[in-house]
């Protein structure tokens, strides 16, 4: 391994650590959702979105194909920008910035398996992840290893996801499962304490989802976790609330015995479908 000439050289731009925890925003929310609006062309997909979540909260977004739900968190994680309206991260205004600057505000999304190295190991993914976060950028890949606060940090996200056994394997042959772990650790990379997931048990069997989403409850605990998902067991295993999103405005946002009475979700969506969930499936 070459001695670093400098590593202040690869050293981070000034406050570019996102906050860790679920911190509470002047207004006493994680992530905030005011009149939120977003047309493509003359077609207007979300409408009015509103949603006030309260730090450590775990919130699943549900709704019918179609309905918004990756259109709002393209929102919030900054890939589009919205037509109107505002979201609040920790009470502060985000509409229009970057995703990576939302992220150094303490936001982290999943950007699935597409984005994880193949051909680096677990533990140099995660460290990647680390590193991205603190404003690192790939190109001091050959200092990574004198980089100690980085290299701790991913020893324990690597434990944190349950993949200390495949340490040194490269991530294109880990499972599927696998996989998705990497993923969520590579999310949680930065210590962000607000974290978005898109489906993050997709495509898994039913023990794997089960092991899966106490693992999700375990990495997050005491951040604030938002998760697109249709599984219906997923949604009551995980979930302290629902947000129904239908025709691009959530109609309700509440507990989920609460959601699954709701009569206006039912008509919409829900239906018998929900009626049939178990509480804590699984
Ligand atoms: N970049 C875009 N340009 C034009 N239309 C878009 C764009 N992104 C999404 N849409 C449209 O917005 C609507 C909502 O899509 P979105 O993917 O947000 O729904 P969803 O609730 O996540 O659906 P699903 O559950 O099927 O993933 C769809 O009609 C989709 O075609």
């Amino acid at each position: 391994m070459t001695a670093p000439t400098s590593v202040s050289a690869a050293r981070p731009p000034e406050g570019a650590r996102a906050p860790s925890g679920g911190s509470v925003g002047a207004n006493g929310f994680a992530l905030e959702l005011r009149d939120l609006r977003k047309s493509f062309g003359k077609t207007e997909i979300i409408r009015g979105a509103n949603l006030a979540v309260r730090p450590g909260e775990r919130v699943a977004v549900i709704g019918p194909n179609g309905a918004g739900k990756s259109t709002l968190f393209n929102l919030v994680s900054g890939r589009f920008e919205p037509t109107s309206g505002e979201v609040l991260l920790h009470g502060q205004r985000i509409n229009g910035k970057k995703p990576f600057e939302i992220n150094r505000l303490g936001l982290s999304r999943s950007f699935q398996i597409t984005n994880i190295f193949p051909k680096l190991s677990v533990f140099e993914n995660l460290r990647c992840g680390v590193l991205w976060s603190l404003g690192y950028r790939y190109t001091f890949l050959k200092f990574l290893a004198d980089l100690d606060d980085a290299n701790d940090r991913a020893e324990e996200l690597l434990h944190m996801i349950r993949l200390d056994r495949k340490r040194d394997v490269l991530a294109m042959n880990l499972t599927y499962a696998e996989q998705r772990a990497l993923e969520i650790g590579i999310t949680i990379a930065g210590g962000a304490g607000v974290i978005l997931l898109d489906e993050p048990t997709a495509g898994m069997s039913k023990s794997e989802t089960k092991r899966f989403i106490d693992l999700i409850k375990e990495v997050t605990v005491g951040k604030t976790l938002l998760t697109v998902e249709h599984d219906m067991g997923v949604v009551f295993g995980l979930a302290d609330k629902i947000a129904v999103v239908v025709y691009g405005e959530v109609i309700a946002f509440d507990t989920p015995e609460k959601v699954r009475a709701n009569a206006k979700v039912q008509e919409a969506y829900l239906g018998s479908h929900v009626a049939d969930a178990q509480v804590g499936t699984h």
